[in-house]
């Protein structure tokens, strides 16, 4: 079998006469209703993944909240019923009406207390389409074997008495649930950390057509995520089909053999949020503070191996905290569309603050800097091709991967002006998800970008307003296009992710071919 590293092509500088190599790809317009199958950022949403916030996110201290990677402590109720409350009802209007249309007063009635959201009651959604995750938890738990597995695994990850697990073992399946979750039993007793990033579905695994992709949580924080869903995926008889198509990475071979100095930096780390299926052949990783160099070696060569998709492109971003993965500085809006973070592209130059003499040193720090594109393609994975600029990319995806015919627009954060651009980046105006082409979820604060989008043909609701006017007919979610939805965010956006980062997309509408 064929052998390549693309640390020795991310290290190169681009070779512009590669650029124009890109082979028009033809993508197959199957729309096959599969459970799983998801073949783009932007296809009509018809099933996902989410988890509401749970009462872990109520225990997160100040002192723990950066390790928890959290900015600040969030206020519960808040979050819930006047935010992520939002979310939930505006993605069952879209993908399972009957829940909730024609209901919604005696859902949100003082009386019914919040039943509808909790997933733990009888009177919650429980939607097949709108797939809450503590839900598919508690039903693998019902099972004897895996539920004294997963305890044993959760136990050992977090230090646990074997008394502690006993006790867990003894608790019914829903309460568990919950327990393992939370990290507290009966609300009252902290038994081990709460998992608050739960809430971001997208980052613990990637649908890529047919199959999915395990990540391996470059964040102790998140470990505990990874162990939930490697059981729920292997385990629920919604993946049972599945089974053989999901895909895990794994460590190096004798990682263990390294001194420990040397294990940090050959870490093999992937979170969802830097994975994104761009067309049916076509698979965009970044390579970023989460997902290491060596996972996306991995992933390439598993991909190709599997014949799952035919082209990865690895996009290497700065590895910071304001940039922790590829959907925080870019995602789609549109097959022509697509919004993102100035600074990572072209128009880096545009905003450059002038220095006078630049040590050489800072020069070499800021190459370290610079965004870097390679793609890699099955037939010659050994001859990549690289894009200079992340528009060159994208402009590529939408022409030849999706063969729009009209012009590729960006809408740059804050309009790509200092400071609007990194203050409205940071607080998620590049995170929106599709629920279906050109109707995109995305937080209320980011004005200068929305702006931006307006003047390219985008209208603006508040959430509110669309789910009133949606109950009353006078929206038929069918026919909204060219929206964004404002979603409240004073809380949410606290915890540092948007919309796209708290959906995990497991089927979508193929797309059909562009209009032209
Ligand atoms: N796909 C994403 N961008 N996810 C955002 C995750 C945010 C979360 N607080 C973290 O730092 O891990």
């Amino acid at each position: 079998m064929w052998f390549f590293d693309i640390a020795l092509y991310i290290n190169q500088p681009p070779r512009s006469e590669l650029f124009n190599e890109i082979k028009f790809i033809f993508m197959s317009f199957k729309n096959v209703e599969n459970k799983v199958n998801v073949t783009s950022e932007i296809g009509t949403l018809r099933r996902l993944l989410i988890h509401s916030p749970d009462s872990g996110l109520g225990k997160v201290v100040p002192s723990k909240a950066q390790d928890w990677l959290f900015e600040d402590i969030v206020h519960l109720d808040t979050i819930r019923r006047k935010e992520y409350d939002f979310y939930v009802k505006i993605l069952l209007y879209f993908l399972d009406p009957e829940k909730i249309k024609g209901k919604l007063a005696e859902i949100d009635a003082e009386a019914s207390r919040r039943a509808f959201y909790k997933p733990d009651n009888p009177n919650f959604h429980n939607s097949d389409k709108v797939i809450e995750i503590q839900v598919l938890l508690s039903d693998i738990l019902k099972d004897k074997e895996t539920k004294l597995q997963l305890v044993a695994s959760v136990c050992s990850l977090e230090n646990c008495t074997y008394e502690l697990q006993a006790e867990l073992m003894a608790l019914p399946e829903i309460k568990l649930a919950k327990v393992l979750i939370s990290g507290s039993i009966d609300d009252e007793r902290m038994i081990f950390p709460p998992i608050p990033n739960f809430i971001f579905t997208r980052d613990i695994g990637i649908t890529i057509n047919n199959h999915i992709l395990m990540n391996k949580a470059a964040k102790q924080a998140r470990t505990r995520e990874s162990v939930l869903t490697k059981y729920i995926f292997f385990n629920h008889p919604i993946f049972a089909d599945y089974k053989k198509n999901i895909i895990e990475i794994s460590d190096n071979a004798h990682h263990f053999l390294l001194p420990y100095n040397e294990i940090e930096n050959q870490k093999v780390t992937l979170e969802g949020g830097d994975v994104m299926v761009v067309s049916e052949d076509h698979l965009v990783i970044g390579c970023s503070e989460r997902t290491s160099l060596f996972a996306c070696n991995q992933v390439i060569k598993t991909l190709f191996k599997k014949k799952v998709v035919k082209k990865v492109t690895v996009v290497k971003i700065p590895k910071k905290r304001d940039y922790m993965h590829l959907d925080t500085v870019v995602t789609q809006v549109k097959r022509n569309m697509w919004i993102m973070l100035g600074s990572l592209g072209r128009m880096a130059e545009t905003n450059k603050i002038p220095v006078a003499d630049v040590i050489v040193e800072l020069q070499n720090i800021k190459e370290e800097e610079k965004t870097k594109i390679i793609q890699f393609k099955i037939e010659n994975p050994q001859q990549p091709v690289y894009f200079e600029y992340l528009e060159d990319l994208l402009e590529d995806i939408s022409k030849n991967d999706l063969g729009c015919t009209e012009e590729v627009k960006f809408i740059y954060s804050g309009n790509n002006k200092f400071p609007y651009d990194t203050r409205e980046q940071w607080t998620d105006s590049c995170n929106l998800v599709c629920i279906k082409e050109g109707v995109v979820l995305g937080y209320d604060r980011n004005e200068k970008t929305l702006e931006v989008l307006k003047e390219n043909g985008f209208s603006a609701i508040e959430a509110h307003e669309l789910v009133a006017k949606m109950e009353s007919g006078e929206i038929d979610p069918e026919k909204l296009s060219n929206t964004v939805v404002l979603m409240p965010s004073a809380e949410l956006s606290r915890a540092r992710g948007g919309f796209h980062c708290m959906s995990m997309p497991i089927l979508r509408d193929n797309l059909t071919p562009a209009l032209s």
